[in-house]
């Protein structure tokens, strides 16, 4: 049994864009390659670019002259763009692209190039800087744009993990302050630019249903679980610096967290939003280390890059606790892991059982007897699902699992739909903070993770393609965790 509804695209239009000339530092990293560029070309190709704009690419070695950095995008747009790349939209997306070396010790060649970039397209724009690079070199590359008189008007974009504890995050937001004000910062978090995090919103807040439903007295556990078949292929360099918690836990799963749990803001404003995240936040309390599971991968060690006697985590699943009257007693439970059986990305209310269990005896339904779930599945193409039991169609009074599920493909066929960076790049460009993060946020989940990851519990080896170890499989407590999916009944 199941229903599939999927709502009309949007139709709203939104007002034109300033003109811009936008900075990618990091443009030859893999965060560029795999969303940033495919989701500029999108943004282009769907009408959604400014009228007049620039893409200059950068970072500490040039991949060539600008013909071969072209070629570099074009490879990248081909490998994991979700469209075609026309002759008729690459050719003019091209042209306005080009690549200019910088590092965090010399960036006038760069302001040079911005400030041609400016002058080509010949009245006031906007500049954008995207600092996708790692969390090392942040502070250094503000300072040099400090300097370079680069940030004059500029929105910045700062890629996550900001900084990699709370001494490091505290420290790269008193440089920020010394060369920019607060309203031109944009600390990104992908996940909340996705559909699916933003329907948590939509979902509490735009319906009757659930939220005299969203506490204590009705959910019995949330659990946030985004498993990756990813290895750490490529990135060794960046990932020996991070591992899982700080490059998931800190950042998207906490992030999602602050979704879920959040009081009603006053309004859909980013302070409204902003002030209800950070008091989730506030209420986390600390860490339990017997609450706490981290794993590494069989043969991440061999990995190229990776010190053969690594102690980073690629796997990470805790327990968190909020005190709040709303969520007393209610477990959250994160898990996220590379090189797991499954890639997916789901947030899981679990709904506590009816108080008085009048089907307890239907033998054909006991071996599927998970309660109602409402789950927001992450995925590229978003999908909500409301698990429920109704009655199975016949002369006896029997019970099924009967998924309500809310399909969001067709709007994301070409042209409908955002991913995530292209959704956040374009708030970026209208100047809306409403999806990102706060530094008072970020600090404090620094705040609450530092105890942990300055002692750190055992780290523990788990198959590749597995769940992760069984310790974390424990973590769940009876219910167990969502995924692998139970079998439909
Ligand atoms: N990859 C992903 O899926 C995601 C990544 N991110 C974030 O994006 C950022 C970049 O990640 P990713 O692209 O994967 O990393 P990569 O290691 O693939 O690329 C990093 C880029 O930054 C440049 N870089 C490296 N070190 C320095 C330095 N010291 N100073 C200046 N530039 C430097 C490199 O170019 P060069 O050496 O030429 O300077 C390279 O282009 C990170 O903060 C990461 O957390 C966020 C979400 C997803
Ligand atoms: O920030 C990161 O996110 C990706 C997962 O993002 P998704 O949108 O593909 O789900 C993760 O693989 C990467 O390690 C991390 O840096």
């Amino acid at each position: 049994m199941s229903t599939t509804v999927a709502p009309a695209p949007a139709t709203r239009k939104t007002p034109p864009l300033e003109d811009h000339v936008i900075v990618i530092f990091g443009a030859t990293g893999d965060l560029a390659k795999r969303k940033l560029f495919p989701g500029l070309f999108h943004l282009f190709a769907a009408g959604l670019m400014p009228e007049e704009f620039r893409i200059i690419g950068s970072g500490r070695n040039a991949p060539g002259d600008d013909d071969d950095f072209r070629e570099l995008v074009r490879e990248a747009l081909e490998e994991f763009g979700r469209r075609d790349v026309r002759e008729e939209i690459w050719e003019p997306f091209a042209k306005r692209l080009s690549f200019t070396a910088s590092s965090a010790g010399d960036g006038e060649e760069l302001a040079a190039a911005v400030r041609r970039a400016e002058q080509a397209i010949g009245h006031a724009t906007r500049r954008l800087l995207y600092l996708s690079v790692p969390p090392s070199a942040m502070k250094p590359m503000v300072r040099m744009l400090g300097a370079t008189g680069l940030v004059a008007g500029a929105r910045l974009i700062m890629e996550k993990p900001f900084g990699t504890d709370l001494a490091s995050a505290r420290e790269l937001n008193a440089v920020l302050r010394e060369v920019v004000e607060e309203d031109q910062i944009f600390r990104i978090d992908h996940f909340l630019g996705k559909e699916a995090a933003q329907n948590i919103l939509a979902f509490r807040f735009a319906n009757g249903l659930f939220e005299p439903a969203w506490n204590r007295n009705h959910i019995s556990h949330v659990q946030i679980d985004v498993p990756e078949t990813l290895t750490v292929e490529g990135r060794a360099n960046f990932y020996e610096g991070t591992g899982a918690f700080r490059d998931m836990v800190v950042t998207h799963l906490f992030q999602l967290l602050g979704f879920v749990a959040l009081e009603p803001p006053v309004r859909l404003t980013p302070k409204a939003l902003h002030q209800e995240k950070a008091k989730v936040f506030d209420a986390m309390r600390p860490l339990r280390r017997d609450k706490v599971i981290l794993g590494q991968y069989e043969g991440y060690r061999g990995e190229q890059g990776v010190d053969p006697d690594s102690q980073v985590e690629t796997f990470a699943a805790i327990e968190v606790k909020l005190d709040t009257w709303r969520w007393e007693g209610v477990p959250f439970l994160l898990r996220t892991g590379k090189a797991m059986a499954e890639g997916r990305r789901s947030i899981t209310i679990g709904f506590k059982e009816p108080p008085l269990r009048m089907f307890a005896d239907d033998g054909d339904f006991a071996h599927c007897q998970r309660p109602n779930e409402l789950v927001f599945e992450l995925a590229d193409t978003p999908r909500i699902t409301v698990d429920v039991r109704a009655k199975v169609p016949g002369p006896a009074l029997e019970l099924g699992a009967a998924p309500l599920t809310l399909d969001f493909a067709d709007a994301f066929k070409e042209g409908n739909g955002l991913e995530a960076y292209e959704r956040l790049v374009l708030d970026v460009m209208r100047g809306d903070h409403t999806l990102f993060t706060s530094s008072q946020e970020i600090e404090r989940l620094w705040e609450i993770s530092d105890p942990l990851l300055q002692d750190p519990p055992a780290i523990r080896t788990y198959r590749r393609g597995s769940w992760g170890p069984d310790e974390a499989i424990a973590l769940a407590g009876k219910r167990g965790w969502r995924l692998p999916e139970a079998e439909p009944c």
